[in-house]
């Protein structure tokens, strides 16, 4: 058994407040160990007055908040190592996504554990109870996307509780959280609560006590020393820099630029100061300077520290229900029965439980190998919350690998309809498959091209997925090697990639669609050049398509100005999401409504044309769309085939299912022309048999084909080809 997990209940974010956060660093150099565990984290600082007086461990009387009775003794808890984070702070919603609505509903198809390999899941690289996870989570190149838990600890609640009848199925969901959380959390509520009163108390003491002791609050901090002297923190060059000093001065140094009129010294600048923060910054969190600056620019100086903090406990464990197989109140009852504190993860989804402890290791226990639920990231659920894909309509994942995404697709169309799920990597994929297979989705076909073959490969797609392969900004937490290997050179690259891909996503879309037209593209960085610039790209290249509202009903706006770059103002329509904003991984989520065919004259669109503002004027810009003609008329309704070419892929696959089935498809063949008296035909299909010109290496692509392979749609045009 290992360690337990301990969240709090998803709540609004909390002010941003350097003493919020909590010190932890996984990669850099080892802290001294008397100075761990000095920092506390509090919440409302200085504002908070108390109503009653606690003990501390340190026998100080301390304020803590009304409403909290008597302390309890504090528990630290870590899991493999990694500190728990103590707050989730998605914020509440409002109102519920209507997408979303029926996700509980639909048990039809759930067809037991009668699927093989279920041990796929996005899990790459993570301790998933003994079991080896095939496939993995990245949400960027390589970065994993998907947390996992193994931990065990002291459960609170009893299975008597939880038994009383608390999970019928007329219950409305309201009720079931709300009975869930009774039943379920209270007593870890108590603890959490009272366990905050303490802390935050503490640390209402300690911050009091080091103003009194360095009478710095109004003083201007001495921070910026002579060239010449040596640095007191970083010290002479291979040397531990001392951890403390570094981060009073982080501290010291936000305050200065908070209220530089009146604590900066005299004649020295902001710049001067800035530079020495992200110095220090680089030798606190173990950044390159190069990475530290791009992210340190997105934020005030104040938020970007909240930021770096933020990506030094990982965010909380959520997963989720797979309504394919079962619904979040049966899985909850379950879970809990075995051990798991869990709850809802928010109004804002009706499929996410956030687990907070657990005495089983969640990625082994029955539910999870029946595939009743995965272990996914909170903010993954965004991307395909904003797609809303609807039943029966033909949906593209273009980076679909490891699969959480598209079995959350098919989960919300309930297996019906046709997902394409591609990915390029072919190792991946196939973990794709596990999941799949896994979570007993049916309506999927798994391909494995480069996306930016799209729509040549297929195209004509109500709605389109691209879960764009990305640097990981917003996933340090998860990956810390972000940290320092990304060099410029990868923000270059992979924004011309992300370029390229947004526009074959687009292309691959029928604007025509009588229930979508909808493109979302997504990635988990917070970088600029991969989420504004890309998006500006697309609306320069593509006049055809417009934002829309993702709708999305938490998340801060994209940005409309960022350092002397002005994007359209309907990029205020895109969201990013923050660590240190809402406790979710760093995220980015942008929704195109494609209006009308890519025009031939999109290619090579001269930035500034169409009202259109400027994008990167170097970018090459490729093109795969089958390009309607000047006056409107598309290729055909089924968004551009180029005819001969499907002919042969039809032809390989239909043969490669005859060879599974055990089938000669060339004896076949030939023994339908003998049967038909067609003899020249004959003469032909020996010919070709001789030249061996079949088995080509597209056929072991159409091999990693499964699950169903067509939708009504996809029949229909399908027989019309095959009719020609
Ligand atoms: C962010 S991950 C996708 C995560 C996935 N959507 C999920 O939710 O599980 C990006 C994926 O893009 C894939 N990829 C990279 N370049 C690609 C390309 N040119 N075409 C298709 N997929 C690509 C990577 O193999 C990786 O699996």
């Amino acid at each position: 058994m290992g360690v337990g997990r301990r969240m709090k209940k998803q709540g609004p974010p909390p002010p941003l407040d350097e003493s919020l956060v909590t010190k932890k660093r996984k990669d850099a150099p080892i802290e001294p160990a008397n100075d761990r565990g000095k920092k506390r984290r509090t919440e409302g600082g200085k504002n908070k007055r108390a109503a009653n007086q606690i003990e501390t461990k340190k026998g100080k009387k301390l304020a803590i908040p009304n409403g909290h009775g008597t302390a309890e003794p504090k528990k630290t808890k870590a899991v493999n190592g990694k500190k728990i984070p103590k707050k989730a702070v998605i914020p509440p919603v409002e109102e519920d996504d209507d997408s979303l609505d029926d996700e509980d509903t639909n048990l039809d198809d759930a067809d037991g554990i009668d699927d093989p390999d279920v041990m796929e899941d996005e899990l790459d690289g993570v301790n998933v109870g003994g079991l080896d996870a095939l496939g993995s989570a990245s949400d960027s190149d390589g970065v994993e996307d998907d947390e996992f838990v193994d931990s065990d600890s002291d459960v609170v609640d009893s299975d008597t509780e939880v038994r009383k009848g608390m999970w019928s199925e007329d219950e409305d969901d309201d009720d079931v959280e709300e009975k869930l959380t009774a039943a379920n959390i209270e007593g870890l509520s108590r603890r959490l609560d009272m366990q905050k009163a303490i802390e935050d108390a503490e640390a209402q003491a300690e911050l009091e006590e080091a103003a009194l002791q360095t009478n710095i609050a109004g003083d201007r901090p001495k921070i910026l020393g002579d060239e010449s002297e040596d640095d007191e923190a970083t010290g002479p060059s291979l040397i531990t820099p001392d951890l403390q000093l570094l981060r009073t001065r982080v501290a010291d140094t936000i305050r200065v630029l908070d209220d530089f009129a009146k604590l900066a010294e005299e004649g020295r600048s902001r710049a001067e100061y800035t530079a020495q923060l992200l110095k220090d910054i680089c030798a606190y969190y173990g950044y390159s300077s190069f990475l530290a600056e791009k992210l340190f620019n997105l934020f005030t100086p104040r938020e970007a520290f909240a930021f770096f903090e933020a990506n030094e406990t990982p965010r909380p464990v959520v997963i989720r229900t797979n309504t394919l197989r079962t619904h979040r109140r049966e899985l909850a009852q379950t879970l809990i029965n075995r051990g798991v504190q869990l709850e809802p993860v928010g109004k804002w989804s009706k499929v996410g439980l956030q687990v907070f402890e657990s005495q089983v290791p969640l990625g082994a226990t029955p539910e999870y190998l029946a595939g009743h639920y995965i272990l996914q990231a909170a903010s993954s659920f965004l991307p395909v919350m904003a797609l809303a894909p609807q039943e029966h309509e033909r949906v593209l994942d273009m980076a679909a690998a490891p699969g959480g995404k598209t079995t959350h697709i098919a989960a919300l169309m309930k297996n019906t309809g046709c997902i394409f799920a591609n990915d390029s990597n072919k190792t991946r994929a196939k973990g794709l498959i596990g999941n799949i297979h896994r979570l007993g989705v049916k309506n999927t076909i798994v391909c494995n091209y480069s996306a930016l073959e799209f729509p040549k490969v297929m195209g004509g797609f109500d709605r389109v997925l691209l879960d764009a392969p990305c640097s990981g900004t917003g996933v340090i937490a998860k990956d810390a090697s972000v940290k320092t290997n990304k060099t410029e050179q990868d923000f270059m690259r992979l924004p011309h990639l992300q370029k390229q891909l947004i526009l074959a996503a687009i292309d691959s879309v029928d604007h025509a669609s009588k229930t979508g037209g909808y493109i979302v593209y997504s990635t988990c960085s917070v970088t600029v050049e991969e989420n504004e610039q890309v998006v500006q790209y697309a609306l320069n290249k593509r006049p055809n398509v417009k934002l829309v509202d993702t709708g999305l009903t938490f998340g801060k706006e994209g940005f409309v100005r960022y350092m002397g770059k002005v994007f359209h103002p309907s990029m205020k329509q895109t969201r990013r999401y923050y660590p240190h904003a809402y406790n979710v991984d760093g995220f980015f989520v942008a929704k195109f409504k494609k209006t009308g065919p890519t025009p031939a004259t999109a290619v090579g669109v001269k930035s500034g044309e169409n009202g259109k503002l400027s994008a990167d004027k170097n970018d090459e810009v490729i093109d795969k769309t089958p390009l309607v003609e000047e006056d409107g008329k598309q290729d055909d309704d089924f968004g551009g085939w180029d005819e001969e070419e499907d002919e042969k892929y039809i032809e390989r696959a239909r043969k490669a299912t005859l060879r599974r089935k055990g089938k000669d498809p060339r004896a076949l063949e030939k023994a339908k022309m003998v049967a038909n008296g067609d003899q020249a035909n004959e003469d032909k299909a020996e010919t070709k048999a001789k030249d061996g010109s079949e088995g080509t290496k597209s056929d072991d692509k159409a091999d990693i084909t499964m699950s169903k392979t067509s939708t009504p749609k996809g029949n229909i045009a399908l027989k019309k080809r095959a009719s020609k």
